[in-house]
């Protein structure tokens, strides 16, 4: 999908380029520093070469975006805690982060308006003449934004934590680190060029500065799931294709069924109909001990072949998985303790959910091993029915877990997207 809903904001920053081309090199030598300084502006369709990387897509919208959108190739994922201490700081601040996420995503500077050249710039300059390159920014509220550790109702909104707002269980083989776990809120910046990504993040952390601050973040490439049908499945880093049975975008209302949190579906929350919940785990795979299992073992544990992803029950990439398929002594194809078996619908009482994870590499440890995995994202309209008894039984039984381990955890309350006018969690704080 290529967007180009131009906006109130967007005809003024196109007069602001127009009028720099106008000025800059006829004016003063200062004036002209100050227009190269400050008026770059970021790269649109008048200056780059339709492509991928020219792909736009709404901010306002009913469902916020980055969720069914096709999977971006990079991320920055970050946690933030608030320090604001008032109900209006924070709602400032969400107006802030609305506005400069709105200009950000067209391809635009985090804050169109120029600042005084004895001001420090209102963007960081980092993306001047990038495009938009798909990014889309998705904010989350973690359960901590509605009591604190004491139970304490921070902003007055207690009364309207989502009952699916609950701290995650433990689960068996979890080595969560407190630091990359948790937060008030969330931004998930995807987009196909990492620095416009990562621009996006500092800019909006930079706008919070005194009422937020980053608490965790994650980089990570190679989009580990399709969410579209359009896409081809990539592979994560134990070198398998990963999202081939994701939920798509196309699927005629599974996105409903399993991703979107529906009007009756919580009394409390009715402010979240049309959001989601999003799961986010970091998990470190244990790649020099993978390298050294057999092929055969590999696929065994994962319950798909390496080359073409098909199910170990025969066929090809997208043929449906055979769990009663039997080989031979009666053993079954696809093993009892493998990944595919556990975390198949039918295995499941039917249950789905949109994942949209990326690989990491964060450097090494003292010997040498690789600090990487797969930052897991999912998005599910009820996570006590659809992560945690999955998680609960893939902790226990599957065999990928000799192989992984859980070293961070969030889970957040994706609200429905925000009006042209108004503000991320708007129905929240109404
Ligand atoms: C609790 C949910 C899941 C976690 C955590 C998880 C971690 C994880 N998965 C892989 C690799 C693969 N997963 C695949 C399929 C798959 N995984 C989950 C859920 C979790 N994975 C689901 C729901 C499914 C789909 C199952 C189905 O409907 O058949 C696959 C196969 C290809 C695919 O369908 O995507 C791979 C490969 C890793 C490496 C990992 C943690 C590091
Ligand atoms: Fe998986």
């Amino acid at each position: 999908m290529t967007e180009d809903n131009t906006t109130p904001s967007q005809r003024r920053g196109l007069s602001r380029r127009r009028m720099l081309g106008l000025t800059g090199t006829g004016a003063a030598v200062g004036a002209a520093t100050f227009a190269g300084g400050l008026g770059v502006g970021r790269a649109t369709a008048d200056t780059v070469p339709a492509g991928g990387a020219m792909r736009r897509y709404p901010f306002y919208a009913p469902h916020q975006s980055g969720i069914v959108t096709p999977a971006q190739d990079r991320l920055h994922f970050a946690a933030f805690d608030v320090t604001a201490t008032t109900r209006e700081e924070l709602v400032t601040l969400l107006q802030a982060w609305t506005l400069a996420a709105a200009e950000m995503t067209q391809g635009r500077p985090a804050q169109a308006e120029e600042t005084s050249y004895d001001a420090p710039p209102a963007d960081t300059g980092e993306a001047d003449g990038l495009p938009a390159s798909g990014l889309t920014l998705t904010f989350g509220f973690g359960p901590s934004l509605f009591r604190d550790a004491h139970g304490k109702d921070r902003f007055g909104i207690a009364a309207r934590q989502p009952r699916e707002l609950a701290a995650l269980p433990h689960f068996p083989g979890d080595k969560l680190d407190p630091s990359r776990s948790d937060g008030d809120l969330c931004v998930q910046a995807c987009a196909d060029d990492p620095q416009v990504a990562v621009h996006a993040i500092r800019n909006l952390s930079r706008i919070a500065f005194g009422s937020a601050q980053i608490r965790w973040a994650q980089l990570g490439f190679g989009r580990t799931s399709s969410t579209s049908t359009a896409q081809a499945t990539p592979r994560n880093l134990f070198g398998f294709k990963d999202g081939t049975a994701n939920l798509k975008a196309e699927e005629a209302g599974q996105a409903d069924e399993h991703v979107w949190v529906g009007q009756r579906d919580d009394p409390a929350a009715g402010w979240m109909t049309g959001g989601s919940y999003l799961v986010a785990r970091r998990i470190n795979m244990r790649l020099e001990t993978w390298d050294r299992a057999s092929l055969r073992e590999q696929e065994t544990i994962i319950g798909r072949d390496r080359p073409q992803g098909a199910p170990l029950s025969g066929g090809t990439e997208f043929t449906e998985p055979d769990l009663a398929a039997k080989g031979r002594g009666g053993v079954p194809l696809i093993a009892a303790d493998s990944h595919v078996r556990l975390a198949h619908p039918h295995t499941n009482g039917g249950v789905r959910m949109l994942r949209r994870g990326y690989n990491f590499t964060d450097g090494n440890d003292a010997i040498g091993r690789l600090d990487a995995g797969l930052f897991f994202l999912a998005y599910v309209r009820r996570p006590s029915a659809q992560y945690v008894p999955m998680q609960m039984r893939m902790a226990r039984q599957d065999a990928m877990m000799e192989y992984v381990q859980h070293t961070g955890s969030g889970l957040f309350a994706i609200p429905p997207g925000a009006r042209d006018g108004g503000h991320i969690g708007q129905t929240l704080f109404a």
